[in-house]
């Protein structure tokens, strides 16, 4: 599907017409958000060296893509603050705030009637001048960025015809014609089969951009994320590589599932699942 040399990568489009993306050093730290009286994170630490590929896992519920939000600056936080190349992201105007930062987040919507390639398209527009139409430049990139999506001839089918792996995979090529140096992913596995969980993880491992993606499965994490940052209760528990902190016992603690961990050829941990989760704490 995607490959190193996709249309994320490249320039000719309207606007910014570089190759490589200029990857941005992410932040975060003492980052605090609630809603409605309830505290969702507490004193949040994160950070994304340029180019790294950041792992955010965690239980259902404990935040993470609530972090994201924070992230991309679709948020804003109570409390802390979030740096993008050490400038705060509010201070960042929004134009050039959606010219450096892609979100791919979890799809819900079906009912979008929009083609694919219009789709792709809308990654394009922090770039366009405002009531400029669509240049051939443009329509170029979002056609490569949908064929190394391996989604040819799907440009003219209607967003809500295209099945979930599908989307997943267009909203990927959307984000990638973006051009991002920080590229935000909210479970982009998540419909894809095991073949494009592969691809889509080594090309963001191989990818310029610096990555922050959240997953729930902890082997494809270790496998392919540089550092990891597991939360639990909407704090951080541990962050590190994935060694340091994908351990039995946190495991245990965050997850209540027992396991074995390995340490294959490669250095990266191994999580072997034991049968049967452990009773979790009531009350
Ligand atoms: N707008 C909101 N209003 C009320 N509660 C919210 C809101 N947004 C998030 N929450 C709550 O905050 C907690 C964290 O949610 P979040 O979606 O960030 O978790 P997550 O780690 O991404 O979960 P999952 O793995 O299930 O996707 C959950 O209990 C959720 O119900």
């Amino acid at each position: 599907m995607i490959g190193p040399d996709t249309a994320g990568r490249r320039g000719g489009g309207s606007g910014r017409a570089t190759g490589d993306p200029d990857p941005a050093r992410l932040h975060a730290d003492g980052v605090g958000w609630g809603v409605a009286g309830v505290r969702i994170l507490a004193g949040v630490a994160l950070t994304a060296e340029p180019g790294a590929t950041v792992g955010l896992l965690g239980p259902n519920g404990s935040g993470k893509s609530s972090l994201l939000r924070l992230l991309s600056g679709l948020a804003r936080p109570d409390s802390g603050r979030v740096l993008l190349d050490d400038v705060a992201l509010g201070a960042i105007p929004r134009r050039a705030l959606a010219r450096r930062i892609a979100v791919v987040t979890q799809q819900v919507a079906t009912d979008v009637e929009m083609s694919a390639l219009e789709v792709v398209l809308l990654g394009r527009t922090p770039y366009r001048p405002r009531l400029a139409g669509v240049g051939a430049a443009d329509l170029d990139l979002a056609r490569r960025a949908l064929a190394e999506a391996g989604l040819a001839g799907f440009e003219q089918r209607r967003w809500s015809s295209l099945s979930g792996g599908e989307r997943q995979r267009v909203d990927l090529a959307r984000a990638l014609v973006q051009e991002p140096d920080l590229l935000l992913l909210d479970e982009p596995t998540n419909h894809l089969d095991i073949r494009h969980q592969l691809e889509l993880l080594r090309f963001l491992a191989e990818s310029a951009s610096t990555v922050v993606v959240t997953l729930h499965d902890l082997n494809l994490a270790a496998q392919y994320c540089d550092r990891l940052v597991l939360l639990y209760g909407g704090r951080v528990v541990a962050a590190g590589t994935p060694v340091e902190v994908l351990t039995t016992s946190r495991i245990e603690q965050v997850y209540q599932v027992r396991t074995d961990v390995d340490i294959a050829a490669d250095g990266r941990p191994r999580i072997w699942y034991r049968s049967h989760a452990i009773q979790a704490p009531t009350g």
